[in-house]
């Protein structure tokens, strides 16, 4: 089921990357997962997943994409202006959720989130809640992009680097440049080297970390292999362990 939502803000991060804002009603959804915008072209219903980057809560939504060259549907997205229409699910989906991480001796103290590019933002979701900062002890984002003008929302990371100085760290990975105190490795090799957990000032162990991956598909592959060579676990349900994933294709 689509119902119409209208455009209220939009922000050009660089000339493919775009944040749109939609006055819409969704109802209840959970810091994490995602909506669905669809259009009609050429007479066929297409419809894409886009991860919510406001929390819940707000009277809009508010998504952070990408123009794929050739895409079926994020191009038009990039084209709406202020005022246009775009139909929305009804309701939010996913499971790449807080409440879906282990509980009690499973838990662990250290949440970290692993993002490239737009997977950004349902972590900026969850921490525009009060949840992950009351649960854990230390919170890690690390967010890989190309260059520099990838690196969205940076000015309210920066903010709640300010606001939790003790308990966050952000690990900023631009690979193609150069940029004053990230990383210039790939996700996966930073663990691989210790670059990323000296950047953090943290280490990841089966025994104190949760780790949230989102993202291009390639990273999150190698992220696993590497973190499982380190004893951490895919997170199931039935079995709880350290490792949970959202793949964006
Ligand atoms: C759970 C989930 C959440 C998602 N959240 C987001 C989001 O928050 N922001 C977002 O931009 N996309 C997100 N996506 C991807 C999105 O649904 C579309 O696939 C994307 O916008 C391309 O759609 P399209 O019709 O333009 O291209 P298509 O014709 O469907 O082309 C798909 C191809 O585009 C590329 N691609 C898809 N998504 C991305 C991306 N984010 N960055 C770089 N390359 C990409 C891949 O090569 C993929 O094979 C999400 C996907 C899933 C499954």
């Amino acid at each position: 089921m689509w119902i119409e939502g209208q455009v209220i803000e939009r922000r050009d991060w660089n000339d493919k990357l775009f944040s749109l804002k939609i006055k819409v009603d969704i109802g209840d959804f959970k810091a994490g997962q995602f909506i669905k915008l669809s259009q009609v072209v050429n007479d066929k219903r297409i419809g894409r997943a886009y991860s919510l980057v406001n929390p819940p809560g707000c009277d809009y939504i508010e998504v952070l994409a990408v123009a794929v060259e050739e895409g079926l549907l994020s191009p038009n997205l990039q084209a709406l202006n202020i005022g246009d229409v775009i139909d929305v699910a009804t309701k939010a989906s996913g499971f790449m959720t807080l409440d879906e991480l282990p509980k009690d001796e499973h838990r662990g103290r250290h949440l970290w989130f692993l993002a490239t590019g737009t997977a950004v933002g349902p972590f900026i979701s969850m921490m525009n809640t009060c949840e992950p900062w009351k649960t854990y002890e230390r919170l890690v984002l690390v967010y890989g992009v190309r260059k520099v003008e990838d690196l969205a929302y940076l000015e309210q990371l920066k903010a709640f680097e300010a606001r939790y100085p003790e308990q966050f760290r952000l690990v900023l990975s631009v690979t193609r440049e150069q940029y004053h105190g990230a990383l210039m490795s790939r996700i996966p090799d930073g663990i691989i080297s210790g670059d990323l957990e000296a950047k953090a000032g943290l280490r990841l162990s089966p025994k104190d970390s949760q780790v949230m991956i989102c993202g291009n598909p390639e990273m999150i592959i190698a992220s696993q292999q590497v973190l499982s060579a380190r004893g951490l676990t895919k997170n199931l349900r039935r079995a709880p362990g350290q490792v949970t994933v959202e793949r964006y294709w």
